[in-house]
């Protein structure tokens, strides 16, 4: 099991129905983003808002020890490998991986993870095999909330009507999330022709470097999490030294080309909170200078210092442009210089 936890709050995580804290509320389903649609589902079994302060089982002083089942526990359950994994056989990337969702699940108040193991045993049940066999049995389920679109069971034949009657034999309600669309910002996003939020959409959104859309879907800003590693040492020499990131190899990462971006330096011993730094960031093979592999790289503004072995959060704000092969590092340069001015006005706001 493991128990992912910052601050002295934590979610439980448990990767088998064994591990699993009783009686649980759940939200069922993938997941994968924690975007506004997927904020909706899990909402109907949060604790009442008047337990969030008091609840001990919450923020606890012992992170690593399991919370004391007073009340039920708030559980998303979701499945391990991926189904399309197991599947195909072929491991995929994510908008979070597993610990960027808890940070995000903690975020809202949830407390457990469940990551039900999914092989072939699970795949073969039934729809009403589901519900018996790991909802009442093993999570002891008190209360259910699905996206309307939920589907479960062997070869995805229940649909949420047919969990809803089948918990109701259980006297368990359940909650159908309509999909949410977006509708706050029909005048100035064109978000009218836009589909519901989905995983999917976002994954075309980053896909076509339209950033703005994405983090509208996700309620936050697409953020890619890194340790700072060694590069070329090139960047000092043209006037723009550029922090190489090295990103979880699960982690999904939007369309090469040049970002306008936010940065956290997240284990920086001389600040007590994590200080905003604004900058800008490349995704790609730098053709320039002949580049092989894919790189991800940042350069902060007004910063110097070393960020070598730092953990950074950049959170994207915006595209500007893709990567291009330039004739010369000076050509390189002049381009960057430009970057830089445009995404300066952006991030303060100014266009
Ligand atoms: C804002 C920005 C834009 C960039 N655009 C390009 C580009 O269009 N083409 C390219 O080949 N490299 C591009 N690069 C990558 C540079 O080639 C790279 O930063 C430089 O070679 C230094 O690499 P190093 O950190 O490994 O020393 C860009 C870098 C930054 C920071
Ligand atoms: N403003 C800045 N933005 C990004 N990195 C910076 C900055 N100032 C200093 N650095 C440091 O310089 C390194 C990048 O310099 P660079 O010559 O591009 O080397 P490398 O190729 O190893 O990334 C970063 O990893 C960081 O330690």
């Amino acid at each position: 099991m493991l128990n992912l936890s910052q601050n002295g709050c934590s979610v439980w995580v448990a990767a088998s129905a064994t591990e699993v804290l009783r009686p649980t509320n759940v939200a069922l389903g993938k997941f994968d983003g924690v975007h506004l649609g997927h904020q909706r589902v899990i909402q109907p079994i949060l604790q009442p808002a008047a337990n969030k302060d008091g609840d001990s089982r919450i923020c606890q002083d012992d992170p690593n020890q399991p919370p004391t089942p007073e009340l039920i526990y708030s559980t998303v359950v979701t499945f391990r490998p991926h189904p399309q994994e197991f599947f195909t056989g072929t491991p995929r990337t994510w908008l979070t991986p597993l610990d960027e969702k808890v940070q995000q699940l903690r975020s809202l108040r949830v407390e457990q993870l469940v990551l039900l193991p999914f092989d072939k045993e699970l795949s073969a049940l039934s729809p009403e095999e589901f519900v018996d066999k790991i909802l009442v049995q093993q999570l002891q389920c008190q209360r259910i909330s699905v996206g309307q679109d939920f589907c479960f069971g062997k070869q995805r034949q229940g649909t949420a009507k047919d969990l809803q009657l089948l918990a109701a034999q259980h006297n368990i309600p359940v909650t159908i999330v309509p999909l949410q669309t977006h509708t706050d910002n029909l005048s100035d996003s064109g978000f009218v022709s836009l589909p519901p939020i989905s995983t999917s959409l976002i994954r075309q959104c980053l896909e076509s470097g339209d950033i703005k859309n994405a983090n509208l879907c996700l309620g936050r800003p697409y953020t890619l999490f890194g340790t700072v590693v060694q590069g070329q040492q090139l960047g000092r020499t043209i006037g723009f030294p550029t922090a190489n990131l090295q990103i979880p190899s699960d982690k999904f990462l939007p369309r090469h080309g040049v970002y306008a971006v936010k940065v956290y330096i997240l284990n920086d011993t001389a600040a007590t909170t994590p200080q905003l730094i604004l900058g800008v960031m490349n995704i790609g093979n730098r053709p320039t200078v002949n580049g092989t592999n894919s790189s991800v790289e940042v350069h902060l503004f007004d910063w110097s210092g070393d960020l070598y072995g730092k953990q950074l959060a950049v959170e994207l704000i915006e595209f500007l442009r893709p990567e291009q092969k330039f004739a010369s590092l000076e050509a390189l340069k002049t381009q960057i210089q430009q970057d830089c001015t445009i995404a300066q006005k952006i991030l303060s706001g100014e266009c």
